[in-house]
């Protein structure tokens, strides 16, 4: 176990236990937990802020889950940073940072007991990345049954992830509370991501046609009352964006994922995802169809 001034940094289940039970023996209190797979930003720092504000002891976790990868995709190349976000976690208290190996999370190998992420894990994320959803219910139970906290926080940004979160916790009768944080974006829209270190310049500037294609969704969506013309029009301004080649555009309920009624006023989630160059993104916001 190192200590780093303040920040405790663990890597084995056993010192995370141990972690977690000296801090609730000093503080008592709640525990929250914010997942990620580090290389830091202040999108993530966001998310462990908040969980300062509900909890007493705040563990983040960082790891780099395979099983939520498919061959082909960036496991190999997603950044590595211990150092920097343990510094840059420095900044906004005092936590404990569970940064374990493959070997530790998942001995033996993968779990022979998978997670079955239902209808929604199916469409748009789950669609274009079909074993993606069930790897991260893996490591997100494994991660929770670790350290058992009363609040897990996750970010608006990965809406669907939150949705399938959300209900597997309901659905389960899993003992805590899901706590979701807005979409933290640079100054000029671009949604913060661990993946957007891997946009070249030029890309970087094509990427911004995401949040721009979003914001005219929402200026649609202010003067008609259809789902449909909505998402048509985010599509045709995507499809002409350049560098930018489209996966989805879809308009649909927060909690369940299913289409927004059409011609009705009605709040919903408008998600899209594109590849820039190589690098896959994905953002969202919430629109109000109709007046
Ligand atoms: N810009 C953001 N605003 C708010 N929360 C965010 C943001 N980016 C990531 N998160 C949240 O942080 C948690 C960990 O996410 P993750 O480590 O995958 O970061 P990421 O930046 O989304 O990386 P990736 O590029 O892999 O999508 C998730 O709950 C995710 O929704
Ligand atoms: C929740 C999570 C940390 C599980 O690996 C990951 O899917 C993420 O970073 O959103
Ligand atoms: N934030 C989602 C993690 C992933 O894309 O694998």
């Amino acid at each position: 176990m190192k200590t780093n001034e303040e920040t405790k940094v663990v890597h084995t289940r056993a010192d995370l236990r141990a972690a977690i039970n000296e801090s609730q023996t000093r503080k008592g209190g709640k525990v929250a937990l914010v997942m990620t797979m580090g290389a830091l930003h202040e999108g993530h720092l966001d998310l462990v802020r908040r969980a300062h504000e509900l909890a007493d002891t705040v563990v983040v976790s960082i790891f780099v889950n395979p099983l939520q990868f498919a061959p082909g995709e960036d496991f190999d190349a997603y950044p590595r940073t211990l150092d920097a976000d343990v510094e840059k976690l420095q900044t906004v208290g005092s936590q404990i940072v569970f940064a374990p190996s493959a070997e530790d999370v998942f001995p033996g190998g993968a779990p022979a007991i998978t997670f079955n992420p239902g209808p929604v894990g199916q469409i748009l994320e789950g669609k274009t990345r079909p074993t993606h959803f069930a790897g991260v219910l893996q490591i997100v139970n494994k991660v929770m049954n670790l350290v058992q906290p009363d609040y897990a926080l996750f970010g608006q940004k990965d809406a669907q992830q939150l949705a399938i979160i959300k209900q597997m916790v309901r659905d389960l009768d899993m003992q805590l509370e899901v706590v979701a944080v807005p979409i933290r974006r640079e100054t000029d829209g671009l949604a913060m991501s661990s993946r957007n270190q891997y946009l070249s310049e030029t890309e970087r500037e094509q990427a911004l046609a995401l949040s721009r294609a979003l914001e005219t969704g929402r200026e649609v969506a202010a003067r008609t009352a259809s789902a449909a013309a909505v998402v048509d029009r985010v599509e045709s301004e995507l499809s002409q964006a350049p560098g930018v080649k489209l996966d989805y555009v879809a308009l649909i309920d927060p909690l369940n994922f299913t289409p927004i009624p059409e011609g009705q006023r009605a709040t919903g989630v408008l998600a899209v995802a594109a590849w820039v160059g190589k690098t896959r993104l994905i953002d969202n916001t919430l629109v109000v169809v109709g007046k």
